[in-house]
């Protein structure tokens, strides 16, 4: 079977730091990987060579088989590369049913000509219920984003990336900043994307770490140090030594 991505030895500096340090890891189909690794372990740098938002020195991004290493970000996506949106970048005035249309009309190449055509019209927004409905933000769908809460917002941002019809959905902490009692809102959202799609999640949270990922990738310092069960990851010694034991007891339980 074709992995959905394929990182292959990917180097990136800055300066004369190795930021991304011969990194090679590859997915398939249903699967759940935590990016996980102290801080200025590289994860984001490595998140935006996989998007393209930066050019790897050397080594090979491929997405379905593709070689999209040369890629714009923007063609990554169309191909079913997408990374969840961040709240920064909502529209505060705008509501979550518009946003949603937003993308589903962008992933077509049809943005702003939503009015055009009444059938055509009909589909989109029957699309933008279904997706809104999965998420749990039917009810909100025509308040203001600036009126509804950052837990229910970052909902919005997956929805918007689920609207783009991933093949790999990049999650960048998605429960950053929410609180833990509207967590298990985004766990729930979590659980119900689609058993196809393949999901690489950043998150420091080790709790959401271990009721999520089927497997889990240790970075530190620029290198995989770590890529197997998340059952096995806590009793790694490189691990525990690249986090001198910080999260060393986390999860045990998983
Ligand atoms: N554009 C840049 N120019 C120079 N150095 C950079 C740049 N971006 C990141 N770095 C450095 O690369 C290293 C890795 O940073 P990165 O943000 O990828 O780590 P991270 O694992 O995502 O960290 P965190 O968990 O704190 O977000 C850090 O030492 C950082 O200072």
């Amino acid at each position: 079977m074709t992995n959905l991505l394929d990182v292959q030895s990917l180097r990136k500096n800055f300066g004369g730091l190795a930021v991304t340090n011969n990194v090679s890891m590859a997915m398939a189909p249903g699967d759940r990987v935590a990016l996980i690794g102290p801080n200025g372990a590289g994860k984001t740098t490595f998140i935006n060579l996989v998007t393209g938002n930066l050019q790897p020195d050397e080594g090979r991004v491929l997405l379905v088989g593709e070689d999209v290493t040369e890629r714009k970000s923007a063609e990554r996506v169309r191909r079913g590369l997408v990374r969840s949106f961040q709240v920064t970048r909502l529209f505060y005035d705008m509501t979550p049913e518009e946003h949603v249309a937003l993308a589903v009309l962008q992933r077509e190449g049809t943005a702003g000509q939503m009015f055009g055509h009444y059938a055509r019209r009909m589909a989109v927004m029957e699309e933008v219920g279904e997706i809104l409905d999965q998420l749990g933000l039917t009810e909100l769908r025509t308040l203001k984003v600036r009126e509804i809460a950052y837990g229910q917002q970052r909902l919005l941002e997956i929805a918007m990336a689920m609207a783009l019809k991933p093949k790999v959905l990049l999650l960048d902490e998605p429960a950053a900043g929410v609180p833990q009692s509207e967590t298990n809102r985004i766990e729930r959202a979590l659980d119900s994307l689609s058993p196809e799609l393949a999901v690489l999640m950043i998150d420091h949270d080790m709790d959401l770490v271990f009721r999520f990922a089927t497997r889990v990738i240790v970075l530190a310092a620029g290198t995989i140090i770590f890529d197997g069960l998340p059952k096995d990851v806590t009793q790694d010694q490189r691990v525990r030594e690249a986090y001198l034991g910080s999260y060393a007891n986390a999860g045990t339980a998983a």
